[in-house]
């Protein structure tokens, strides 16, 4: 996994008709994990998706040093920027190899990702409708490192699995940061429990202010 910093500036994103982010600044760095919470329709799968590539956006989205802003999507993730989607993305035609063969040529890194997620070694000949939930939310993750993304996006992933399943993917993807990578991740409502390390953010009506840390609030006091 190779390093990244991401640093959005001023950043303005939304739908024809429909501004949806309020000028949203955020920096992190190599190994963090931010959390990105908030209502429904607050906006968490449009900041995403428009780091992603795929909203429409004013401002600016660093990586790297680099203004990806008005780079298409799939240049972005030709740069190392991954996406999880919120519903997994998954085809229903392929099974498990094939989505990973389809996301790289390289073996090896096939292979150290499966080394990962053991489980998932053993349901690469299903397909979408032949895996549990947790089993897709898996190969959805899988997808996605196969590539050794500099920044990987996971939007809303714990979404409806079991608590087992959920502490499983927030191990792997806290060996992504522990590696230097640089992960954002949504989830909705308020809920941190499952990520402990995370730089929280909250999303409302479009507008991202940082959650201090319990411990910074106490250091914060007079
Ligand atoms: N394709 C679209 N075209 C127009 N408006 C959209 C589109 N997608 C989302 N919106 C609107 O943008 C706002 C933010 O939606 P978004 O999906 O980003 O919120 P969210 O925080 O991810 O919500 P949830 O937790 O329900 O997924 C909502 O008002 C939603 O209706």
């Amino acid at each position: 996994m190779s390093t990244a910093t991401l640093h959005l500036n001023q950043l303005e994103g939304g739908y024809p008709g429909h501004r949806v982010l309020r000028p949203t600044n955020l920096t992190a760095t190599h190994g963090d994990i931010v959390l990105i919470t908030g209502p429904n329709g607050a906006g968490k799968t449009t900041l995403i998706n428009a780091i992603a590539g795929h909203v429409l956006t004013s401002g600016q989205i660093w990586v790297d040093g680099q203004d990806i802003s008005r780079w298409p999507a799939d240049r972005r993730a030709r740069a190392g920027i991954a996406l999880v989607p919120q519903h997994r993305g998954l085809f229903a035609g392929l099974t498990a190899a094939e989505h990973l063969r389809l996301a790289t040529t390289d073996a090896s890194a096939v292979d150290d990702v499966l080394d990962r997620l053991p489980h998932l070694r053993t349901r690469l000949r299903h397909r979408p409708s032949q895996l549990s939930g947790g089993e897709q939310q898996m190969l959805a993750i899988a997808r996605a490192l196969v590539r050794s993304p500099r920044l990987l996006l996971l939007d809303e992933p714990a979404e409806g699995l079991a608590a087992t399943v959920v502490g499983e993917l927030v191990r792997v993807i806290a060996d992504v940061a522990a590696a230097g990578g640089t992960v954002l991740v949504t989830e909705p409502g308020t809920g941190t429990a499952a990520w402990p390390d995370a730089r929280h953010h909250e999303l409302r009506r479009g507008l991202l202010t940082p959650v201090l840390a319990a411990t910074d609030a106490q250091g914060a006091r007079p």
